[in-house]
């Protein structure tokens, strides 16, 4: 899926809800989620069963697998992205906080805001200024803000997302101007804006060179602690320099995907349970 078409599938499945921005004290309190016994399916392939994972408030969750094994679609699962890809499925429970995200209660715009994500291309609207495109984060949530708390966020959301020294004084030329580092950071700006508790990233470093991705990581290491990250990534290194906890996914052959192991970063790491988790995080396959 093109990143663009990622943006547009956002916008399209909104309605004209609009809900009242979440007080500036939202930004301090990450949420925990919980998934339980998740399944996902697109048509009648069924590429995950029963997952259940805990990712702490506050923490770095790692998800790592092999290629195909379901890391991405299970992310998708956690702010109902999923739901968006005609013919696909859903079973089990996402709990935010102990409140499941895919009861009737909760709006899809509810778990958007409150779950943002960024993707593996950065996809700024690049002819829109660097400032619209933190705003544009307002948009596609619904959620209304004054000129003054929009430039507040936009200073506050650059900030943490490591950008506002770069930026502060050319916030009107194009994203799409800048670096391509800078652009996935103008990104994580992008979803920071609407104050979410939990930030889902899917291989937010691997369009970017290594001195991008050290910048993007030291991002992540710095949102950590105010905001819950889950990151789907290939690159051992950044899961263990960037991750508390791990998961390693694996589909085994003509089998639905799922967990084999999780736990603590330096467990997976240095003692893993299951020698399929050795092999894999030794580089033996994968
Ligand atoms: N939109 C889709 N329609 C149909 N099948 C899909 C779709 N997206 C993913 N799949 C299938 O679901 C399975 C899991 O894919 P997914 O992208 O979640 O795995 P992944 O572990 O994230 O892989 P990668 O590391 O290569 O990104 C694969 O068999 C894939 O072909």
């Amino acid at each position: 899926m093109t990143a663009s078409r990622e943006v547009s599938d956002v916008t399209d499945s909104l309605t004209a809800d609009t809900v009242v921005l979440p007080p500036v004290v939202a930004t301090t309190v990450p949420a925990s989620l919980d998934a339980r016994s998740v399944s996902a399916w697109f048509g009648s392939h069924q590429v995950l069963s029963r997952v259940s994972l805990t990712m702490p408030a506050g923490q770095v969750t790692a998800l790592i697998g092999p290629s195909g094994c379901g890391k991405s679609t299970f992310l998708r699962t956690l702010n109902r992205m999923h739901e968006l890809i005609p013919a696909a499925r859903f079973g089990g429970e996402v709990l935010f906080e102990g409140e499941d995200i895919y009861d009737a209660s909760w709006r899809l715009t509810d778990a958007r805001r409150r779950i943002g994500m960024v993707f593996q291309k950065p996809n700024p609207f690049p002819a829109m200024s660097i400032y619209d495109n933190v705003v544009a984060g307002l948009r596609l949530t619904g959620t209304r803000a004054s000129r003054r708390e929009k430039d507040e966020l936009v200073e506050e959301s650059l900030s943490r997302a490591g950008l506002w020294k770069e930026v502060r004084d050319r916030l009107r030329q194009p994203g799409g101007a800048l670096s391509g580092g800078q652009q996935q950071r103008l990104c994580i700006a992008r979803a920071l804006a609407v104050r979410p508790r939990v930030l889902l990233m899917d291989e937010p470093c691997s369009a970017l060179d290594p001195t991008s991705t050290r910048r993007v990581e030291e991002t992540i290491g710095e949102l950590a602690g105010q905001v819950t990250v889950v990151i789907v990534t290939h690159n051992m290194q950044q899961a263990a320099r960037v991750s508390q906890q791990c998961a390693f996914f694996l589909a085994e052959q003509g089998t639905p995907g799922g967990i084999v192991e999780a736990g603590a970063t330096n467990d997976i790491f240095n003692t893993p349970q299951d020698g399929r988790t050795a092999d894999y995080v030794a580089g033996r396959f994968g």
